[in-house]
């Protein structure tokens, strides 16, 4: 589109971390506002508020690139012409979604372009976990190799079954990059049966079913009020004893503490997460502590291809939405 006739239109990215294609997107048809700083994670960073705050009022669009919340303070400091809140994940439980439906601001976020990045990085916890490499890079960095027969013995992927909370995007990218790993079974649970598991041959199953059953249980739903600490002392406890639990959805769908437990007492055999709460997590937090626990900062979607792909889709949301056209990936709210 000509931009001569949108270049009024102010537009906010959060970030000076932001990939140039992306911001030349929007830069072709609005003015660009950025903050300066680096707010992608830092919890609790005040810097990039005030920033923010400053910048907001008058735009019309809002690129955010941080798992910050979207507070109240900052839809009011933008002003009525605020239309699209972009965020650049998939996940939008930070984004105050209640509060943007009752201003009658869309959101857009960027679900699929990131699912095989994610997904590589639940196989990767998988086997991190099941293979225990906290403890075995331990020994290396100790110098202290354990050099029997009986070393620091893992589980095999081979013959398990793997369950797969949330058959979504990044469920359905986690069992295709499993499916030569020679797993008997794929089972997954959710709100309703998936017409794409069919091909995967994955199967549904009841919550209870997948706890019980499953020898590798990988969470990948998104955090809401339904499925906020779903993994408890509860559902821990219906895990099997060789369970190796993987988590790449939100820190908050996990109680750490049950985990925590759950790991010490040698209740499930494993976890791997590349999701915590807080993030991040602070250096002496007990979960650190466990030699059966693999964590990662994360990364799901930390590619150099995928943060691109991420933050083009949202600059192409703010194109579309700013100039009548149909966002392409709108959070239905
Ligand atoms: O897209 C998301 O929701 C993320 O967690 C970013 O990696």
């Amino acid at each position: 589109t000509n931009g001569t006739m949108t270049k009024n239109l102010k537009v906010l990215v959060s970030s000076n971390d932001y990939p140039p294609t992306a911001l030349k997107l929007l830069e072709d048809h609005f003015t660009v506002l950025q903050s300066r700083y680096l707010n992608f994670g830092q919890e609790g960073s005040t810097l990039g508020r005030e920033e923010i705050l400053k910048l907001i009022p008058g735009c019309s669009a809002l690129v955010w690139i941080s798992n910050l919340p979207i507070t109240n303070e900052i839809l009011d400091a933008a002003g009525a012409q605020l239309k699209i809140v972009s965020t650049v994940s998939a996940g939008y439980n930070h984004c105050n979604p209640e509060e943007l439906r009752a201003r009658g601001i869309q959101l857009t976020n960027t679900p699929n372009v990131l699912s095989p990045a994610v997904a590589e990085v639940a196989v990767g916890l998988i086997l991190s976990a099941s293979r225990r490499f906290t403890e075995n890079l331990d020994q290396v960095r100790r110098g202290e190799w354990e050099i029997g027969f009986d070393k620091v013995l893992g589980q095999d992927l081979r013959d398990s079954t793997v369950g797969i909370i949330g058959l979504g995007g990044i469920g359905q990218a986690v069992v295709k990059r499993l499916s030569g790993f020679d797993v008997a079974r794929f089972i997954y649970s959710g709100h309703r049966e998936k017409p794409e598991a069919k091909a995967l041959r994955a199967e549904f199953v009841s919550q209870d079913t997948l706890l019980e059953q499953s020898d590798f249980i990988v969470a990948a739903v998104p955090l809401t009020n339904e499925t906020k600490l779903m993994i408890n002392k509860e559902t821990l406890g219906k895990m099997k004893p060789n369970a190796v639990f993987v988590n790449v959805g939100r820190g908050d769908l996990v109680d750490q503490d049950a985990l925590y437990d759950a790991l010490k007492n040698k209740q499930i055999y494993a976890a791997g997460l590349d999701v915590t709460t807080p993030e991040p997590l602070p250096k002496d937090h007990k979960l650190l502590t466990l030699p059966n626990l693999f964590v990662l900062p994360h990364i799901g979607s930390a590619t150099v291809r995928t943060r691109r792909e991420m933050a083009e889709l949202a600059a192409n949301n703010i194109v579309n939405g700013l100039t009548g056209k149909p966002l392409l990936s709108p959070v239905k709210l």
